[in-house]
């Protein structure tokens, strides 16, 4: 076996410095609440995060009113830190409202950011380039020397397209930091356009030139930290190529969220930096952490979560293809690169048209002791394919799968048989809201049920019959709540009269409290009865899960 090029054994302990809750939230259409920006700020703690960039306090405030709470937060191992930019051009530091409010927020940690490419210093600041490196020196040592603070980072804005354009004033921009007492210089690929053979280049030659160390042994001396955003698709080989150079910290935020395509997603640098670099970052349990951690920001945010999100997307250990799926049920790691446990995840297998028998077995060979029927599998498989055929999807639709597992096993109970269905919408003018009727003719247990119910359209108006009809029969029929249902047009070119499949996901309560989700396909050319299809196998699924004796 070949020994990983990349494997250290050193262990060097690499800072994360989080800044979702400033930097991430200058992405399109994140906000965050103060309680959500408490709570996170304690799950971040909770991991090991060693900074947490609380805001801006100068900007609003709410950013100012963080600052005030968080010292109310028993924080075990996490630095609170503020963000702020120089001292505006020609006044001095202490009469700079930015300086103030930097040193008023009471945060142990500040965090200045100044210019470093002469392209901004020229044409955005339009101030000296000399005015520039006061401002940098004069900001930093206003903060350092704030009785409250205890150290002062700067983050070089734009320092890779800075030190390609203009490299000598790129590195007296840094020197101007240091001379003011920053402990971290954070090179900022501001503009997330570098690669990272340029990144490595830069570190090197500026810790070099400034002849820094690459550990935390004197953590209170200058050192190199890494800021990235991802508008190359590249932050995350540029923060870890900086970091294999000699930087000591990495600043990102959770989920990659941040200005334009975001910042550095510190849950890959994290699982990267201890599971495959040998570096050591966060407390040593944390990774496990991370999936919870992860969901918890979309959910705080508004966002679906990223299926394929590395290491903790619902996809990342999700195994679809037949040949795949038969060689992970024999030895995992021959399609998973690490234990999807190690960060909190979890391995799913899918069925699908692509399937093999391996799928089935994998699925629900357990729950229907198929295991190593491979007569059955085969069956199932058959059906699936011809099905998906015809439009059907399985991959998100468990229950139906497991109704195609009962009728290949001859185990389907007949619940009720349908006599008919029929839809009536009614509408007379254009202003007129329209009113929908919906009928369903039954025979449940040798009764005839024939019941009505209006809707507001016809998928409700039936749903709302259908368990008028059961109810009586089956009272547990009401426990059940439809969650999403999801229409896609299966073959777009026959437009108005395509075939579409429609996806109903629903919810109950079972019997031990515990909630559970499943999720049913139909597809026709007419969406009404695609959903009846999908609705009427809901129900009957139900029934087999929570009547006793039924189960296979
Ligand atoms: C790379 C980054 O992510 S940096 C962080 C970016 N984040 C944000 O901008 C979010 C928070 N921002 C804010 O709340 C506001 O934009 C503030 C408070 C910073 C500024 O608000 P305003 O003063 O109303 O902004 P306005 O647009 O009028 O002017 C910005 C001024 O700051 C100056 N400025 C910009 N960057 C710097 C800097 N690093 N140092 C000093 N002055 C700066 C500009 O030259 C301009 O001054 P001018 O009017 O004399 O030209
Ligand atoms: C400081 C910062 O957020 C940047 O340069 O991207």
């Amino acid at each position: 076996m070949v020994e990983n090029p990349n494997g250290h054994t050193d262990g060097r302990r690499i800072e994360m410095y989080d800044t979702t809750l400033r930097d991430g939230t200058q992405g399109a259409e994140i906000a965050l609440t103060l309680a959500d920006k408490l709570k996170l700020t304690i799950a971040l703690d909770e991991l090991g995060f060693d900074y947490i960039e609380g805001g801006y306090p100068l900007s609003n405030p709410k950013d100012a009113a963080y600052f005030d709470k968080v010292r109310d937060l028993d924080l075990k191992h996490a630095r609170v830190t503020a963000f702020g930019m120089t001292r505006r051009k020609g006044i001095e530091a202490k009469d700079d409202p930015g300086m103030q409010a930097l040193v008023a927020s009471h945060a142990p940690v500040i965090t200045i950011v100044g210019k470093t490419w002469d392209l901004h210093v020229d044409e955005v600041l339009r101030v000296e380039r000399d005015e520039n490196l006061a401002m940098i020196r004069d900001s930093v040592a206003f903060c350092h020397q704030a009785d409250t603070t205890d150290e002062v980072f700067y983050d070089a804005e734009h320092f890779f397209d800075g030190y390609r354009a203009n490299p000598d004033y790129a590195l007296d921009t840094l020197r101007a930091a240091v001379e003011g007492g920053a402990t971290r210089l954070v090179l900022c690929d501001t503009n997330g356009g570098s690669l990272p053979e340029f990144i490595s280049h830069a570190v090197t030659n500026v810790r070099e030139t400034l002849g820094l160390g690459d550990t935390l042994d004197n953590p209170t001396g200058p050192l190199l930290a890494i800021h990235v955003h991802n508008d190359g698709a590249l932050a995350v080989a540029n923060s870890l190529a900086a970091i294999e150079t000699g930087c000591v910290q990495v600043q990102g935020t959770i989920n990659g969220i941040g200005e334009r395509c975001g910042n550095v997603d510190l849950i890959p640098i994290a699982a990267n930096l201890r599971l495959k670099l040998g570096y050591d970052c966060l407390r040593d349990d944390a990774l496990k952490g991370l999936h919870h951690l992860a969901m918890l920001v979309y959910e705080m945010v508004g966002m679906t979560p990223v299926a394929g999100q590395p290491y903790v997307g619902a996809n990342a250990f999700t195994h679809k293809g037949g040949m795949h799926v038969h060689a992970v049920q024999r030895i995992a790691h021959s399609y998973e690169h690490i234990e999807p446990d190690a960060v909190g995840n979890q391995r799913r297998v899918l069925v699908s048209e692509l399937a093999g028998a391996s799928n089935i077995a994998a699925q629900v060979g357990a729950k229907f002791g198929i295991a190593d029927d491979r007569d059955v599998q085969r069956k199932v498989l058959e059906k699936i394919q011809d099905l998906e055929h015809q439009g059907y999807q399985f991959e998100a639709a468990d229950a139906s799968l497991e109704l195609m597992v009962y009728e290949a096993l001859g185990k389907r109970p007949a619940f009720w048989e349908l006599g008919h269905y029929r839809c009536v919408i009614l509408k007379r003018q254009r202003d007129e809201e329209t009113s929908t009727e919906g009928t369903v003719k039954l025979n449940v247990d040798g009764t005839t049920e024939y019941r009505v119910a209006e809707g507001d359209g016809p998928v409700n108006a039936l749903y709302q019959a259908l368990i008028k009809c059961l109810a009586d029969h089956y009272p547990e029929v009401r426990t059940i709540h439809l969650s999403d249902y999801k229409v896609r047009v299966v073959n777009p070119t026959a437009e108005t009269a395509a075939r579409v499949r429609v996806v109903i996901e629903f919810r109950y309560t079972a019997e031990d409290g515990s909630t559970r989700v499943f999720s049913t396909v139909g597809v026709d050319e007419n969406i009404v009865e695609a959903s009846w299809e999908a609705i009427s196998d809901a129900f009957q699924y139900l029934l087999i899960e929570t009547r006793a004796g039924i189960t296979v």
